[in-house]
């Protein structure tokens, strides 16, 4: 998974995912806003692959402390679920509790022995830093996962610019990223930055329902990615 660009569907609600075949090659289950995630995830019969999402508190989700990973460690082991998001403040040991990088560390392993691609992640809610500083997190988060995601917020054209060239910077040096900026002046890297490598996009089912500030609907993001990829001229 993520050789080729993957277009993910978010929600809380897996009953969705018949509407989001259309459009999308994967759904991102938010098992952190959901009702019931294990409930829903022993029952799910869809036809899209799973990337699953604890978010934990610390990094703008809902997930309260340590039992986040127990809930991802059942997930991985189901034939669902081809990818698992892991926060890259956890798998590095930067964050102030040991035991995030034990419990981060251990779930990739797991997510490794079934065959799970593991995205790890790292989000900023208030601003955007330099485009060298934004390789090296790309840097830094590929090197942890099988793909390294950023996601920034952009408060100004050039915050959606850095990322641009970071992503084009990074995929260039041969890491495997995905990135997008969160907020409105960055809406376009959503669909600019598959351009230049990024490997995952993310839009919601129902637009009423979005996960980040800033998200295309996905039929939207669909439409855009593939005709900026090369879709054919005219399309
Ligand atoms: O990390 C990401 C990216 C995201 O924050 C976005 O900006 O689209 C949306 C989240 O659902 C997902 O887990």
């Amino acid at each position: 998974m993520f050789e080729e660009f993957v277009l993910a569907a978010s929600t809380a609600d897996l009953s969705e995912e018949p509407r989001a075949r259309d459009h999308a090659d994967a759904v991102e289950f938010r098992m952190d806003l959901a009702d019931a995630p294990r409930d829903q995830l022993a029952s799910y019969d869809g036809e899209l692959p799973l990337l699953v999402t604890n978010r934990a508190s610390w990094e703008g989700g809902e997930a309260d402390g340590l039992a986040r990973y127990d809930a991802l460690s059942d997930a991985v082991a189901r034939d669902a679920v081809a990818a698992v998001d892991v926060e890259l403040a956890a798998l590095r040991g930067t964050h102030p509790d040991p035991a995030e990088e034990s419990h981060a560390t251990a779930l990739r392993d797991a997510a490794r022995r079934e065959g799970v691609a593991v995205v790890a992640s790292v989000h900023d809610f208030e601003s955007t830093p330099e485009p060298a500083a934004l390789v090296d997190l790309l840097a830094d988060a590929a090197s942890e996962g099988d793909v390294g995601k950023l996601a920034t917020t952009a408060t100004a054209p050039a915050d959606a610019l850095a990322m641009l060239e970071a992503t084009h910077e990074a995929t260039v040096a041969g890491h495997r990223v995905a990135t997008m900026c969160m907020g409105e002046p960055g809406r376009h890297t959503r669909a600019v930055a598959p351009v230049y490598g990024s490997k995952i996009g993310y839009a919601p089912v129902d637009p009423a329902e979005a996960t980040a500030p800033g998200q295309y609907p996905l039929a939207t993001l669909r439409t855009l990615v593939d005709r900026l990829r090369g879709g054919e001229p005219g399309a």
